[in-house]
C-alpha cells in the first residue's frame, strides 16, 4: 500500500537541542496511528513537521509523494493542533464561513456546500449561530474538527484531540475522529493510552526524539472494568441495557457499598470492537457516574512502558 504519509529519516533541531532523531514512520490511507510518547518526546514537532509548519534539518517528508507546502495553506492536510484555533467571537457559521474562504477551492457554491455538510456532519445545527466563546468543550472540539476536514483532505493530524473533554465528550469525539478517519491517513497523538487503544489502528512511540516502537495494535478491546456510582436498586436496568447491546457478551458487577460497584463489561471483539465500547460506554453514561475506568488499556500501557523502558536504540516494528 503506497503510503500518504512518510517521513524518511527525518532529523529536527532547535537551536543546540535535537528533537527528532532519524525519524522514519509512514501513515496508509485508513490508518489511524497513535503517536504515543512522554512530555517533550516530539509529538507535536513530528505533527508540525508533517502539516509543513517547519521543514526537516534532514532526511525527507512527503504527502501524498510530494513534499508539503510550507506554512499554512497545506490542501492535503487537515490539522487539529492542541489548542484549536478558533475566533470565540465569530459565530460557528461565520467561523466556518472565514475557514472555507481560506481553504476551500470551488467559488461561493462550493464553499456552502462543504460549510452545510460540516455543519451536519459534526452535528453544529444546534449552534450554528452561537458565538464560540459560549461553547462547551466539546462543542469547540466537534467546531475543531470541522475546520480541520472543511476542504475534505486525505490527511488528517490531530495534536491531543481528546485532552480536557469529559467522559461523555471523549465518546463523543471518538465517533467523529472514526468517522472522519474513513479514507484518510491519520495521526493522533495522545498521552492518554486508552484513547490510543480505543481509536488506533497502529501505535507509533517516541523517546526522547527518537522511535522506539512502531506496531500494529491487535484487537480491539474486548472488556472494560469500570468503578460506577450507581444505587444498587438502579444496577438491574444497566444490566439488562448492556446486555441489549448488539456485541456484548457478559455484563458481571461486584457491589462495593450501597452506591459504587466494579462493573466488568466484555463483548466480541472481531465485529467492530471500537465502535462497541463506545456503545457500551454511552449506555453507561446514560444510567451511572463513571467515577473511573479500572482497566481496558493494559496492552497499550505495557507496550508502551516497554518501549520507554528499553532505552534509546532500538526500534521494533511489527506487521
Ligand atoms: N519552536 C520551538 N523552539 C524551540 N524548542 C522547541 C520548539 N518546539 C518544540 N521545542 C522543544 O522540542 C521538544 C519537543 O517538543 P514537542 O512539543 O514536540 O513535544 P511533545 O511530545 O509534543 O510534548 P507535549 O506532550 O508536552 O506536548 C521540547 O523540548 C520543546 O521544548
Amino acid at each position: 500500500m503506497q503510503p500518504v504519509v512518510a517521513l524518511h529519516e527525518v532529523c529536527k533541531s532547535f537551536g543546540p537541542r535535537q528533537v527528532l532523531h532519524s525519524l522514519s514512520l509512514s501513515v496508509g490511507p485508513g490508518e489511524i496511528v497513535g503517536l504515543l510518547g512522554p512530555n517533550g518526546s516530539g509529538k507535536t514537532t513530528t505533527l508540525r513537521l508533517m502539516a509543513g509548519f517547519y521543514a526537516p534539518d534532514s532526511g525527507s517528508i512527503t504527502i501524498r509523494g510530494r513534499r508539503p507546502a510550507a506554512g499554512r495553506g497545506n490542501a492535503d492536510i487537515g490539522y487539529l493542533p492542541e489548542r484549536a484555533p478558533l475566533y470565540d467571537a465569530l459565530t460557528v457559521s461565520q467561523y466556518l464561513d472565514f475557514v472555507a474562504g481560506v481553504k476551500v477551492a470551488g467559488g461561493a457554491g462550493a464553499r456552502r456546500q462543504a460549510i452545510e455538510r460540516a455543519i451536519d456532519g459534526f452535528d453544529l445545527q444546534g449552534v450554528a449561530r452561537t458565538v464560540i466563546g459560549r461553547l462547551s468543550k466539546g462543542q469547540r472540539q466537534r467546531v475543531g474538527l470541522a475546520q480541520a476536514v472543511l476542504n475534505d483532505p486525505p490527511v488528517l493530524l490531530l495534536d491531543e484531540a481528546t485532552n480536557g473533554l469529559d467522559p461523555v465528550q471523549i465518546v463523543e469525539a471518538r465517533a467523529m475522529i472514526r468517522r472522519c478517519a474513513q479514507g484518510r491517513a491519520v495521526v493522533f497523538s495522545s498521552h492518554l493510552m486508552q484513547e490510543v487503544e480505543a481509536l488506533c489502528t497502529r501505535i507509533a512511540i517516541l523517546r526522547q526524539g527518537r522511535l522506539v516502537e512502531d506496531a500494529a495494535l491487535g484487537e480491539a478491546p474486548a472488556a472494560l472494568q469500570l468503578s460506577l456510582a450507581l444505587p444498587q436498586a438502579r444496577h438491574a436496568a444497566l444490566r439488562a441495557a448492556l446486555s441489549a447491546c448488539p456485541g456484548v457478551k457478559g455484563v458481571d458487577a461486584e457491589t462495593v457499598d450501597a452506591m459504587h460497584s466494579k462493573w466488568r463489561i466484555g463483548w466480541d471483539s472481531q465485529s467492530g470492537g471500537g465502535a462497541t465500547c463506545d456503545a457500551v460506554l454511552r449506555i453507561v453514561l446514560a444510567h451511572a457516574e463513571l467515577r473511573a475506568v479500572l482497566s481496558m488499556q493494559d496492552a497499550v500501557e505495557a507496550r508502551l512502558l516497554a518501549a520507554l523502558a528499553a532505552g534509546n536504540t532500538p526500534l521494533r516494528r511489527r506487521a
